[in-house]
């Protein structure tokens, strides 16, 4: 497949090591259009910016890993997340993809399509975390990738905790966002969200956890077998 780089994800020029780190994780064209659909609805809407190259390539990793059939994306946004993941899945694995705004999905479905991924790859599902977890099945999802407000992840810790398998992962997308996390004086309700999943989850015995400071920082979780 052809691969070239994108542009800046966040509007702002990375530098240094994060760019390189970008460039590195080339992109598709399928992906690079996803992203400056998802860039001009941000600057247009401000909704929110998709992941960053980097960060996408260690969405395609950690899928690669552990041999990903079935992954959920939360918060899929306009799909370029998603069609990382999907780059490191099985062939045939499955990706759910939700999101509360039924625009974002309707792009993510584009993505998925201009990507020539098949139909039967992809079940999209409008919606929050706290309607539609109810939904999917306990203990079936080898990854569950989490985008959006971590106010809502906070909430539904131990649900998004139970779709994953023994060995999967959770992956939480945003907690170093403008360094607030570690500020002791930032104590605004999504720093202090994160702050909270951040403990649960490393103070859990059956998990083993760690951040990486990249885009704006992944929190991985993965259970113990
Ligand atoms: C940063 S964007 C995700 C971008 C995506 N990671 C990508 O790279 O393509 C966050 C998404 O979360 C969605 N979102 C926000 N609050 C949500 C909620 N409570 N439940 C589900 N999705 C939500 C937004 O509509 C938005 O599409």
């Amino acid at each position: 497949m052809t691969s070239v780089a994108g542009p800046p994800p966040t509007g702002g020029s990375p530098t240094g090591a994060a760019a390189y780190a970008d460039s590195f994780a080339a992109e598709t064209p399928a992906q690079v259009a996803a992203r400056q659909r998802a860039m001009t609805s941000a600057e247009a809407f401000g909704t929110q910016v998709p992941v960053e190259p980097a960060v996408g390539a260690t969405l395609s990793v950690l899928a690669a890993a552990c041999d990903a059939r079935s992954v959920v994306s939360i918060g899929s946004g306009g799909g370029v997340a998603g069609l990382w993941l999907l780059q490191g899945m099985r062939p045939d694995g499955v990706l759910t993809a939700l999101d509360a705004d039924p625009a974002e999905l309707r792009a993510a479905r584009q993505a998925f399509t201009e990507a020539g991924v098949p139909s039967g790859r992809t079940r999209l599902i409008f919606g929050t975390p706290g309607e539609v977890l109810p939904r999917l099945s306990p203990g079936a999802y080898d990854l569950v990738s989490c985008a959006g407000p971590p106010l809502e992840y906070a909430g539904n810790l131990a649900g998004l905790l139970g779709l994953i398998r023994h060995s999967g992962s959770l992956i939480c997308h945003g907690l170093l966002t403008e360094d607030k996390i570690a500020d002791p004086s930032a104590r605004d309700a999504q720093t202090v969200a994160w702050r909270e999943i951040a403990r649960t989850l490393r103070e859990d015995e059956t998990l083993t956890c760690a951040v990486l400071p990249i885009g704006t920082g992944l929190l991985v979780a993965t259970k113990r077998t």
